[in-house]
C-alpha cells in the first residue's frame, strides 16, 4: 500500500459560529478582552511614542452603555489602526497584532514593552458571544492615516465604510443580543469590569448614555497602580493595611504580609497576607486572586498557591499564567510549578525572618498561624524542611519553644532518661497536677492542640529533619517512669485492693474475661485498670493515665468524625503516698466502709475533673456526694 498524506481542511463558515460559542465559558469575558486590547493597544502607544519622541494623551478607556439604541461601546486612545491593518489583525482569525508588535519590537532591537497582554489572536471575538453586530472604527497614529470602520454582523463577511472619527484611537461598538441585555445596564457592566479589570493600568470609566447628571454614570472603575506593582522600598505598613481594607473591608487588620517580586526566570508581583484568623466565619477558598498583567483572571489559584496556603488572602500577578488558557492546562505549565515553589519559599523565608527578628511579634500571630503551617509541614516536604525548626508550642510555664529549644531546655538529669521524648499534655485537658509536679522537678512538657497536633507530631515522629528526632509521651503515661518512686509496700497493695474492690467491684485476682474488660471499660466510662505510683513527695491522691496509642488513635477518628470508635483504655493511678489515700486505708481498716465507698468514687471524680472533666451522667452523683461528705465534714466540726 502506498502512503498518501493530507491536510485537515476547516471550513470558516462552521468554525466561526464554534469559536462564538465555546471561546470562553463565561460570556462576560468579553469585556476583559476588549478592555485588555483597549490597554495593549494604549501601551504599544506610549512604546512608540517614545521610540519617537512624541507627546501623547495620557492613556484611558471609555465604556459607554447605551440602553435605547441597545449598544455597549469600548473607546480608547491607543494606537489606532488603519483599514489594512483592521483587515489583517481583527479580520484574520487566530492573527494576534499583539504578538507580531512584540516581535517587530525585538527586530529592530527594542525592548518590547512587558506589559502586552494579548497573545493568541482570538480574544476580539468574544465581542460576538453578546453581539448580533460588531463595528471597529479606528484611526491610527501613523502620519497621514485616514480613519476606517469595519463592520461584521456574526458571520464570515464583513464590509467596511468610511468613519468620521477624528481622534487617534479605537471604538468598538456592541450591538448586544436578546440573551445578553443584561450588558445594557452600566451598573452591570460597571460590576463585571471591576471584577476583571480593578487593578488594569489605565483608567477605565463607564458611562451611560442616558445619564442627565455627570453623577448617574458609573464612573471611574479601576485603580491603575496596584500595591503589588509598586516599589516595596517606598511602601509603609499604612499602605498594606489601606490595601488590605479595601480589598477585604470586612476584615480586621492583617497579621502579617508577604510582598512577591520576581523578573526572573518567570515574573510574579502579588502580596499575599495572612488573615487573622475568624472560627466563626465559613472558609472561604477563593481569596487570592489571579492577575496577568494587572488583568483579572481568576480567583481559582488552586494550582498556583498550595492548598495548605489558601487560607491566604491576596494578589498574584504573573504574566506567565496564561489569560486565555482553560485552568485544567495549568496543572502541566512548568512555569506554574516553579511559581508555586516560589511561593512556598518565599512564605517560608519570610516567617523565618520574622521568627529571627521579631520572635515577639511571631509569638502574638501564632495562633492564627500554626494551623497552616503544621499542615503545610505535614502536606509539603519542601515546606517543612524549611520551617520545622520554627514551629512553636506553649510550656507548661506558658512560654512558647521550638522542639530543639525544648530538648535543650531537659535539665542535665533527665537527659537519658528523656532521650527523644517531647512530654506532651492536650490543651484544656491533662492533669494540672502533674504538670506541677513536673515541672517541680525542672520537667517541661509543651501544649497540643487537639485538632492538627495528633497529626503534626506523629508526622514529626515519622520523618526526622535536622539532627533532632522527637518522640511525644503524654504527661500523664511517662510521669511515673521519669519522676523518682517510694518503693511498694504491703499496705500499698492494699490501697490497690481497696479501690479495684469499690471502683471495678472485682479485686486483682478475680477472674478477668477480654468481654468482661470491655464491658468494663464502657461501664466505668472507660476505666479499666487501677495502678498505683508512689512519686516522691506528691501528695496528689490520683490521676488518669490513658494508652498513648489509643489516645491518639481515637484523636484522630474523632478529627475524622467518627466519634469513640472503640473503648479507650483509662488507668486510675493512685498515689498511695497522699494523706487522702492513707486515711482512706485507715478508715477501711476501722470498718467505715461506707465513707470509704465515697471517699474512693470521689478520688475517681477528681481525676476525671482534672483531665478531660466530669462526663454529663456523672456529675448528679458527684454533686450529691459532695454535699453528703460536706454534710458529715461539717457534722464533725461542730
Ligand atoms: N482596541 C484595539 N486597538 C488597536 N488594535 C487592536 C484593538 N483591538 C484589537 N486590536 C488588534 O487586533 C489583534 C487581535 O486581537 P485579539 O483580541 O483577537 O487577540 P490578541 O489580543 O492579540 O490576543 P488574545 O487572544 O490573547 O486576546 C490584536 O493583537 C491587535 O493587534
Amino acid at each position: 500500500m502506498t502512503s498518501r498524506k493530507g491536510t485537515i481542511s476547516v471550513n470558516t463558515n462552521d468554525i466561526f459560529p464554534i469559536i462564538k460559542k465555546w471561546l470562553y465559558s463565561e460570556h462576560d469575558i468579553f469585556l476583559r478582552e476588549l478592555t485588555a486590547n483597549a490597554t495593549d493597544a494604549i501601551t504599544k502607544r506610549s512604546t512608540l511614542a517614545r521610540t519617537l519622541n512624541q507627546e501623547i494623551p495620557t492613556g484611558k478607556i471609555t465604556v459607554t452603555v447605551n440602553k435605547a439604541e441597545k449598544t455597549v461601546s469600548i473607546e480608547d486612545n491607543g494606537l489606532g489602526m488603519t483599514e489594512a491593518e483592521v483587515e489583517k489583525y481583527i479580520a484574520q482569525l487566530a492573527f494576534s497584532g499583539a504578538q507580531e508588535f512584540v516581535d517587530k519590537m525585538k527586530e529592530a532591537g527594542n525592548t518590547p514593552s512587558s506589559d502586552i497582554i494579548g497573545k493568541f489572536g482570538l480574544g476580539f471575538y468574544s465581542a460576538f458571544m453578546v453581539s448580533t453586530k460588531v463595528e471597529v472604527e479606528s484611526l491610527s497614529m501613523q502620519e497621514g492615516s485616514v480613519p476606517t470602520k469595519w463592520i461584521c454582523e456574526g458571520e464570515t463577511d464583513y464590509s467596511f465604510e468610511d468613519s468620521t472619527k477624528t481622534e487617534v484611537g479605537t471604538k468598538i461598538t456592541l450591538h448586544i443580543n436578546e440573551e445578553s441585555i443584561e450588558f445594557l445596564n452600566a451598573w452591570h457592566v460597571s460590576t463585571t469590569l471591576k471584577k476583571f479589570c480593578d487593578f488594569m493600568p489605565y483608567e477605565i470609566w463607564v458611562k451611560d448614555a442616558e445619564a442627565v447628571e455627570e453623577s448617574a454614570n458609573p464612573g471611574l472603575v479601576n485603580e491603575t497602580q496596584p500595591i503589588w506593582k509598586k516599589d516595596v522600598a517606598t511602601l509603609t505598613d499604612a499602605d498594606y493595611k489601606e490595601f488590605y481594607k479595601k480589598q477585604f473591608p470586612m476584615d480586621g487588620d492583617p497579621l502579617f504580609w508577604i510582598h512577591l517580586k520576581v523578573d526572573h526566570p518567570f515574573t510574579l508581583d502579588g502580596v499575599l497576607f495572612f488573615p487573622k484568623l475568624n472560627p466563626n466565619k465559613p472558609f472561604n477558598e477563593s481569596n487570592i486572586k489571579l492577575y496577568n498583567k494587572q488583568v483579572f483572571v481568576s480567583n481559582n489559584v488552586k494550582d498556583i498557591v498550595p492548598e495548605f496556603l489558601s487560607l491566604l488572602k491576596g494578589s498574584i500577578d504573573s504574566s506567565d499564567i496564561p489569560l486565555n488558557v482553560s485552568r485544567s492546562s495549568l496543572q502541566g505549565d512548568p512555569n506554574i510549578k516553579k511559581i508555586s515553589n516560589y511561593i512556598i519559599k518565599k512564605v517560608a523565608e519570610s516567617l523565618k525572618k520574622l521568627f529571627n527578628n521579631d520572635r515577639a511579634r511571631y509569638e502574638t500571630i501564632w495562633e492564627d498561624i500554626s494551623l497552616f503551617i503544621k499542615y503545610g509541614a505535614i502536606s509539603d516536604p519542601k515546606f517543612d524542611e524549611m520551617m520545622r525548626d520554627f514551629v512553636i508550642f506553649k510550656n507548661s510555664e506558658g512560654k512558647f519553644v521550638t522542639l530543639n529549644e525544648y530538648k535543650e531546655s531537659i535539665p542535665e538529669a533527665f537527659k537519658t532518661k528523656m532521650e527523644d521524648k517531647v512530654l506532651y499534655f492536650e490543651k484544656g485537658k491533662s492533669d494540672h497536677a502533674l504538670r506541677k509536679e513536673l515541672l517541680a522537678n525542672g520537667l517541661q512538657a509543651i501544649e497540643t492542640e487537639s485538632y492538627i497536633d495528633p497529626h503534626f507530631t506523629q508526622h514529626v515522629e515519622f520523618t526526622k529533619r535536622g539532627d533532632n528526632a522527637f518522640k511525644f509521651v503524654s504527661v500523664d503515661s511517662e510521669i511515673a517512669t521519669l519522676l523518682e518512686q517510694d518503693a511498694t509496700t504491703e499496705s500499698d497493695i492494699r490501697v490497690k485492693d481497696l479501690f479495684t474492690n469499690i471502683l471495678i467491684g472485682k479485686t486483682e485476682h478475680g477472674a478477668h474475661t477480654e468481654e468482661e474488660e470491655d464491658a468494663d471499660s464502657l461501664n466505668h466510662g472507660g476505666l479499666k485498670d487501677i495502678e498505683i505510683v508512689k512519686i516522691k513527695n506528691s501528695t496528689s491522691p490520683a490521676y488518669f493515665k490513658v494508652d498513648e496509642q489509643m489516645k491518639r488513635m481515637n484523636q484522630m477518628a474523632k478529627n475524622m468524625g467518627t466519634d469513640h470508635m472503640f473503648p479507650i483504655k483509662k488507668t486510675l493511678v493512685i498515689n498511695p503516698g497522699s494523706p487522702i489515700i492513707q486515711n482512706a486505708l485507715k478508715l477501711h481498716e476501722k470498718g467505715n466502709d461506707a465513707l470509704v465507698k465515697k471517699i474512693c468514687h470521689h478520688v475517681e471524680d477528681l481525676a476525671h475533673i482534672s483531665s478531660e472533666g466530669l462526663k454529663h451522667e456523672d456529675r448528679e452523683a458527684f454533686v450529691n456526694r459532695t454535699q453528703e461528705l460536706m454534710q458529715e465534714l461539717t457534722n464533725l466540726a461542730l
